[in-house]
């Protein structure tokens, strides 16, 4: 039976000292830190994250503004709304809400964003850095994912198999980049993968990223694994669940995130860790 790791309450340890840092900054009378979001259009999901995040910037008294801008903006616009966020000295970090509508170039856009304001890590130099292993930022989602694997002990990965289930550039690609760098074998999986159940089952750390409901059964687990299910989705009755039958792995792995109460948390814990980080750096 695993433990079950709640990467909300690992969060809300973060998200206290980060409180503690706030007050102390506000009691020096210098100025705060703050997180620009932007949201184009009304996408339902998109709105509740962003308003997450928007909550978690108020809980620990940081400075934040959400930005919405309409659906039908253009390209254009936005990338100069961008430059404005980028030369003002008020906002320390940006995030474009994803994903965009159509007719928008999502890497024109990424791209648009101020390296140095670039907290949620997906500015092509921001990658390109982390692959060559220099400071940088890191995507929120994949650091915290590396934050939960040190929080219960299992932070040597020297000798160990992680399998990677999906090949996204904003979770399945940094994640096993970071796996790699703490010298994990990693091997990554998607939808053109043969066999991945077999390849899934041979993981010492099993990480999910797909976005399809419980997709992962107790037969793609090794007995004693660490899985961390990364996906966010809605079941036939519309209740949230990730990417993992939960009920059925959670008697064979080590260590099991649930979903909700899981990475969903720690992202946001780290996109506000990220933006203390660029005003630290700012600030000097
Ligand atoms: N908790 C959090 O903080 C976050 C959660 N999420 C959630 O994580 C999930 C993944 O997100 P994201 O990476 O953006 O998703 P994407 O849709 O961008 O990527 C999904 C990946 O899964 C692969 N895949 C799809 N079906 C299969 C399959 N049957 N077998 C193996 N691989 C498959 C795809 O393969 P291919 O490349 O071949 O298409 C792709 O690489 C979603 O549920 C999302 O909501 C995302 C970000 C943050
Ligand atoms: N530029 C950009 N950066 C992102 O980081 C980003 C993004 N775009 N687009 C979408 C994904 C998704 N994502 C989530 C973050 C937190 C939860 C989260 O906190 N979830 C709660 C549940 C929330 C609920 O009840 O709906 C939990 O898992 O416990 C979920 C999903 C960030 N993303």
């Amino acid at each position: 039976m695993a433990e079950i790791v709640y990467g909300s309450e690992i969060a809300k340890k973060i998200k206290a000292k980060l409180a503690a840092k706030m007050q102390a900054l506000k009691q020096e009378g210098k100025r705060l830190p703050k997180l620009c979001v932007v949201l184009v259009g009304n996408h339902p999901a998109s709105l509740s994250y962003v308003t997450g995040k928007e909550k978690a910037c108020r809980e620990i008294g940081m400075e934040n503004d959400l930005i919405r801008l309409p659906q039908d903006i253009s390209e254009k616009a936005l990338l100069d709304f961008i430059q404005k966020l980028n030369v003002d000295d008020a906002v320390d970090g940006i995030l474009v809400q994803l994903p965009l509508p159509a007719h928008i170039d999502e890497h024109k856009v990424l791209f648009a964003i101020d390296p140095a304001k670039d907290v949620d890590g997906f500015h092509p130099i921001s990658l390109g850095k982390l692959m060559l292993q220099e400071d940088t930022f890191i995507s929120c989602t994949p650091k915290g994912i590396m934050r939960i694997l040190e929080e219960i002990g299992y932070d040597d990965l020297s000798g160990k198999k992680a399998v990677v289930v999906g090949r996204s550039n904003i979770v399945g690609k940094p994640v096993a980049q970071l796996l790699m760098n703490k010298h994990a074998t990693v091997t990554v999986c998607h939808s053109r993968t043969k066999n991945v159940e077999e390849i899934a089952a041979q993981a010492d750390i099993l990480i999910a990223a797909i976005g399809k409901p419980r997709y992962i059964h107790a037969s793609w687990v090794k007995e004693g694994a660490v899985v961390i299910d990364v996906g966010i989705n809605r079941d036939e009755n519309n209740k949230l669940c990730g990417d993992v039958d939960f009920e059925a792995v959670k008697e064979k792995a080590a260590y099991i995130t649930p979903v909700p109460k899981g990475v969903g948390p720690m992202t946001i814990a780290m996109l506000l860790e990220n933006t203390l980080e660029a005003y630290e750096k700012k600030e000097g």
